[in-house]
């Protein structure tokens, strides 16, 4: 066997981005990320029209204004991170054995480009990493759907496997350790805020084996082996396993979650309403951490770091910091290392 034959692809995949911030290309990156049956899981036609005549128009010049915010020189934060990440793992993986791609599943680099690249390289086998570290339909379920959609054209198909999630890898709960570490030291806090991203609640409910969730405290605050692939219950597990790691009290540390889309009831408590009731309660002093997220993005700076920042100072709270993404961190690259390493057998 040739040594290039016996090497091993590694697909790292996000979510994407926008090319740009201009109106057309939000509008363009809306429509495809919208269109995806696992994102609105609703009939075609129905899922056309909503987002071809009311999501995308209307929200394209609102969300490229956001992402003006967010741009940087390099670009978008969540797609730079990303290939900052590659060039650091690569780095601590031997050339002989691995080759790694990134690919963001709407937008730029796609995964059929991607993935073309490990096919052109005649790797042994493909070892696939969406990088959310709960698994959702809409994020890690599409990346799979999307990734056996391109490989089942192929004649030659090698081993494919995928990393479903890693909420309790004990390297991401370290490298959040080292993170959460850094924000506090010095500092003090009345409440940490752990925000995830949402989903509608008919989501979840698709995803309960045998009728199990019924979104309330008692069944997602308990992680057992009949929800363990529940978004919800993935989330309470992030939240309760930083917070040991790091030492938080318990009482002073809540779940919740940010960025509903639509009038369907997405799963509860809403970020936007916990800004409210705790400056109200007189809390002054938030940390806010945004762990459904790898990469600094939108929903990270602009929504967790600045928008709800303002609403909560404007209702008298003194202090709201957000711990950033792992990016590409020393102690991040490790983990995805460990991750990749451990499900091929190869040594890095
Ligand atoms: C953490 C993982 C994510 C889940 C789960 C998720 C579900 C989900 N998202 C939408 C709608 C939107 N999300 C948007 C941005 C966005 N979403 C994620 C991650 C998850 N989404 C990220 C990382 C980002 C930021 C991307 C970036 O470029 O920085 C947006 C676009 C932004 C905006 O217009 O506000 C929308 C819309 C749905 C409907 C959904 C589940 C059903
Ligand atoms: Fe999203
Ligand atoms: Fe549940």
């Amino acid at each position: 066997m040739t040594k290039n034959k016996a090497k091993t692809g590694v697909l790292l995949v996000n979510l994407g981005t926008p090319d740009s911030t201009a109106t057309a290309d939000v509008r363009k990156y809306l429509r495809e990320f919208l269109m995806d049956r696992r994102v609105i899981d609703i009939p075609f036609l129905s899922r056309w029209l909503l987002v071809n005549l009311i999501i995308a128009p209307f929200r394209a010049p609102k969300s490229a204004q956001e992402y003006r915010k967010l741009w940087t020189d390099r670009g978008s934060p969540l797609l730079f991170h990303t290939e900052d990440l590659k060039r650091k793992l690569i780095k601590t993986l031997d050339p002989a054995l691995f080759q790694v791609e990134i690919a963001m599943r709407y937008q730029s680099p796609g995964i059929e480009q991607g993935l073309a690249a490990l096919n052109k390289a005649n790797v042994k086998e493909i070892i696939v990493l969406p990088l959310f570290p709960q698994y959702a339909s809409a994020t890690n379920g599409s990346v799979m759907d999307k990734v056996m959609e391109i490989a089942r054209k192929w004649q030659i198909i090698p081993n494919i496997s995928f990393i479903s999630n890693f909420v309790d890898h004990p390297l991401f709960l370290k490298a959040w350790e080292e993170l959460g570490n850094e924000m506090l030291a010095g500092e003090n806090y009345d409440v940490f805020l752990f925000s995830y991203h949402g989903l509608p609640e008919r989501q979840i409910k698709k995803a309960s084996v045998d009728g199990y969730c019924k979104l309330n405290d008692k069944c997602c605050t308990n992680y057992t082996k009949k929800n363990q692939f529940c978004y919800r219950a993935q989330c309470f597990l992030t939240t309760r396993l930083i917070a040991q790691q790091l030492g938080l009290p318990e009482e002073k540390t809540i779940t919740c979650f940010q960025s509903r889309l639509g009038k369907d009831p997405w799963i509860r408590p809403y970020t936007e309403d916990l800004v409210k009731e705790l400056a109200s309660k007189g809390v002054r002093k938030v940390l806010a951490f945004s762990p459904a997220f790898v990469a600094d993005c939108l929903e990270t700076t602009i929504e967790v770091g600045e928008e709800y920042k303002e609403q909560f100072l404007a209702l008298g709270g003194e202090k709201w910091d957000l711990v950033p993404s792992l990016n590409s961190r020393d102690s991040w690259v490790a983990c995805v290392k460990e991750l990749v390493t451990a499900k091929t057998g190869q040594a890095g």
